[in-house]
């Protein structure tokens, strides 16, 4: 007996300029993986396209390690079902989602795993128990929530509570990335945080989220000008992104209404209505003037989240 199932899931850009740790936004962009569980045999890993060669293809997989997240909470919950377990797993992964650049691969494969485990065990969890188990996987919910959502997210994590709002917006908007090749792993991208931030700092963020909220909700996305800027982690991490205030200026000046690091980076994402070739094109040119090899995307915000295909 096999069972297979078959899960697209986005990548997500996370934090939006000052809405750290919180703000999410589904993207265009996905990964497509085939699970096909047994009651006996091999994991086994085939990976196509972004991450092959690179991801390990045993259980120290992220998604095979969801998968047991799953098994863990339902055996836990049903101990009478233990005697089913699936033990063999084969994964055929073809991945879009490029690796550590900023665009929630770590989320996407995590909710992945979750989501395909869950169908397997027929829907147990809710979405709520999937977003709290993927953001305890993950430290930080602002990836995982529109991984499992689409649309654009708002989450605070409580304990082990994540308390999340889902919305798309009354304008729509695209999203140009530029996407540098070079991997920027988000542990690295957080140990040069600070401890603490300046009063000051954390005035000017929370004001700034608040307006970002509320102009992506409400689609008045002139605000995103002012909204987009933050003051607690973009400028820590700039050294490790060489040119990122030249290339949001770029971005700006060629049309864009505002420009962020997406996620940890070191993507950087610009938000437009228009022009979308010619900001897209302006980023790249000004991150190669800093040495930097990158190309570019646009992208659309994905209103579905993971989901069976
Ligand atoms: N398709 C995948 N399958 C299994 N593991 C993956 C996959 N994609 C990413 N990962 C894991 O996630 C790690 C990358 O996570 P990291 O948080 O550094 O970057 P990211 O999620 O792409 O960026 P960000 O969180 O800033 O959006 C990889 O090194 C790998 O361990
Ligand atoms: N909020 C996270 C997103 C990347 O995982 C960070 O900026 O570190």
């Amino acid at each position: 007996m096999k069972k297979t199932i078959k899960i697209r899931v986005p990548g997500t850009t996370a934090n939006c300029g000052p809405g750290f740790d919180s703000i999410g936004i589904a993207c265009t962009i996905y990964n497509e993986i085939e699970f096909t569980f047994t009651p006996a045999g091999p994991i086994e890993i085939v990976i196509e396209g972004e991450g092959a060669g690179l991801l390990p293809e045993t259980a120290d997989n992220v998604i095979i390690k969801a998968v047991q997240m799953v098994f863990d909470r339902i055996y836990s919950r049903y101990p009478h079902c233990q005697q089913s377990r699936w033990q063999g797993i084969r994964l055929h992964m073809n991945n879009a989602i490029p690796l550590s650049r900023g665009l929630g691969s770590s989320a996407a494969a995590i909710v992945a795993g979750l989501v395909a485990a869950n169908e397997l065990c027929g829907n147990n969890l809710n979405k709520e128990e999937i977003l709290e188990i993927a953001s305890a996987m993950e430290g930080h919910p602002d990836n995982v929530a529109p991984a499992v959502y689409g649309g654009i997210t708002v989450s605070v994590a409580e304990a082990s509570q994540v308390h999340c709002i889902r919305f798309i917006p009354k304008a729509d908007f695209s999203m140009v990335v530029a996407i540098p090749e070079f991997n920027l792993s988000t542990k690295l991208a957080r140990k040069v945080l600070p401890d603490s931030v300046p009063f000051q700092d954390a005035v000017f963020n929370i004001g700034r989220t608040a307006l970002l909220v509320s102009s992506l909700y409400e689609g008045k996305l002139d605000f995103l000008q002012y909204a987009l800027i933050d003051k607690i982690h973009q400028p820590y991490r700039s050294k490790l992104i060489p040119g990122m205030p030249e290339v949001f200026t770029a971005a700006r000046k060629a049309g864009a209404l505002g420009a962020a690091l997406s996620g940890a980076g070191p993507c950087l994402i610009a938000f437009a209505l228009s022009d979308l070739n010619k900001i897209g094109k302006a980023m790249v040119n000004t991150f190669s003037q800093h040495n930097v090899k990158a190309y570019y995307k646009v992208l659309g915000i994905d209103q579905e989240g993971a989901k069976i295909i």
